[in-house]
């Protein structure tokens, strides 16, 4: 795992975007694995920012986003769909025929996650997957315990995840209590990954994740089976790592 430290959210943000805009000027049809959730909003704006200085073009690249609450459409302000939306894909000149994210509102969620599954396959695998990271460890909607052969599911959300994301719905009740995410498996066939973590809350995780062992109670842990990840951390995120030396 490679890993970069940089001081703060800002440098983490301008680091990832590096990255990504490096990928899209390699390979103009990119497939861009995307994630939602606080960590990838000033990546998303740096991105912003880079394509309107003229440095990146989107009109090739498709997206396949990583997950998306049931019950919600993209009418919803809280859906993941309204989410890229409105802070990526209407900034940029992105195709959005072809950004794919899982359908919350789904009448069968099982042929739903089937769907999703055939879309990776036949739009992906991505070149590049973004990826957050939950204090439990969780990537995407995969909670501890998702077996790391999973592919395209539904998930029970665990109380924990609900109770970090409450903050962007009015009250707890509101906050969906199920997701459709990519699985473990999808999510590494992706050929690079690169994860992004910042402040203090993810320090346990980021140490669970360097110094743990491979355990489908840490999904986060499947990770250090792919042969391409980067992992880009702030001083806050990596001082666990850190204080043990
Ligand atoms: O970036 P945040 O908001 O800390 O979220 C971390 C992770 O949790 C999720 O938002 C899901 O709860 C993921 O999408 C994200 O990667």
């Amino acid at each position: 795992m490679k890993i970069i430290e940089v001081h703060n959210y800002d440098q983490l943000s301008k680091k990832a975007c590096e990255i990504i805009e490096e990928q899209v000027m390699v390979k103009h049809d990119s497939v861009l694995g995307l994630a939602t959730g606080s960590t990838p909003l000033g990546t998303y704006k740096e991105l912003i920012a880079g394509y309107k200085e003229g440095r990146t073009d989107y009109r090739h690249v498709s997206t396949l986003n990583l997950d998306e609450y049931v019950g919600l459409g993209p009418q919803d302000p809280q859906s993941y769909r309204h989410f890229m939306n409105e802070q990526f894909f209407r900034s940029i000149n992105v195709n959005l025929e072809n950004t794919y994210i899982p359908n919350g509102k789904a009448v069968d969620l099982q042929d739903e996650c089937e769907r999703y599954e055939k879309v990776i396959e036949q739009v992906g695998p991505p070149d590049l997957q973004l990826l957050g990271i939950g204090e439990n460890g969780h990537i995407g909607f995969n909670e501890p315990g998702t077996p790391f052969q999973s592919e395209t599911h539904v998930v029970q959300l665990a109380d924990s995840t609900r109770q970090a994301n409450a903050r962007f719905f009015q009250s707890m009740e509101d906050v969906p209590t199920m997701a459709v995410t990519m699985g473990i498996r999808s999510i590494l066939k992706s050929k690079k990954i690169v994860l992004l973590a910042s402040g203090e809350r993810k320090a346990q995780a980021i140490d669970q994740l360097i110094n743990g062992y491979l355990d489908e109670q840490f999904p986060a842990s499947s990770l250090k089976e792919h042969s391409d990840i980067t992992l880009i951390v702030d001083e806050d995120a990596y001082a666990e790592v850190k204080r043990k030396g």
